[in-house]
């Protein structure tokens, strides 16, 4: 449950509403306090590098806004690599159709990071999923645009959402596509001495 005062476990430095109803799933007490960073890719950064990289800075920078209230903070981020570009989240429709032309009928990889910080020391943990589209004809990217969906979006589209019915095959972690692999937040929380579902 998203709570607030003393019983929350740790802060998500997030403002996804997916990334809260994923924690929210696995009984996570935790309250919420996004940052702001600047998400550029340096030049020729690997995607890998990058996520991780995003990931641990929007930890870092969660832990030194909140760091009197002595409590964890947990950061994520997801992007989308096609044929070796990332694919973060579309500034406007003419990028979201260009990023959903590229997507249709092939694979592509979904990298999640997600990083906890607290006093003495920060880590993160990595989770790449294989995706594939079907063909997508220009009338339904289009169409999709339209309802919203791809525009706070990495790649341009929502596995939770209308985006679902491109998808023919996923091979890999679906709540690391959704924006926060579960496995390794777990894995993650655990390390730190964090508990999930015994505290729903
Ligand atoms: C591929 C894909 C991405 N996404 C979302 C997850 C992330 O919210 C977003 C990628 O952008 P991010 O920069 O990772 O996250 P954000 O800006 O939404 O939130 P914050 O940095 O405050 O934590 O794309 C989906 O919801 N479904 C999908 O299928």
């Amino acid at each position: 449950m998203v709570s607030t005062g003393s019983s929350a476990e740790f802060v998500l430095a997030s403002a996804s509403p997916r990334r809260r109803e994923l924690l929210q799933q696995i009984g996570c007490l935790f309250q919420v306090a996004p940052v702001n960073l600047d998400e550029t890719p340096m030049l020729g950064e690997l995607p890998e590098h990058y996520v991780v990289r995003m990931a641990l800075e929007k930890a870092r920078a969660g832990w030194n806004a909140s760091r009197e209230q002595g409590k964890p903070v947990l950061a994520a981020d997801t992007t989308v690599v096609c044929e070796g570009e990332i694919f973060g989240k579309p500034a406007n429709r003419d990028e979201a159709l260009v990023m959903l032309r590229r997507l249709s009928g092939r694979s592509h990889q979904v990298l999640s990071a997600v990083a906890l910080c607290d006093a003495s020391r920060c880590e993160s943990r990595l989770s790449e999923t294989e995706v594939r589209f079907r063909v997508i004809d220009e009338a339904e990217c289009q169409r999709y645009w339209n309802t919203g969906e791809p525009a706070d979006k990495a790649g341009g589209y929502g596995i939770q959402g209308y985006g679902a019915v491109f998808i023919t095959s996923i091979q890999g972690s679906y709540s690391g596509v959704v924006g926060l692999p579960l496995a390794e937040t777990c894995d993650l929380l655990s390390a730190f001495g964090l508990s999930w579902w015994e505290s729903a």
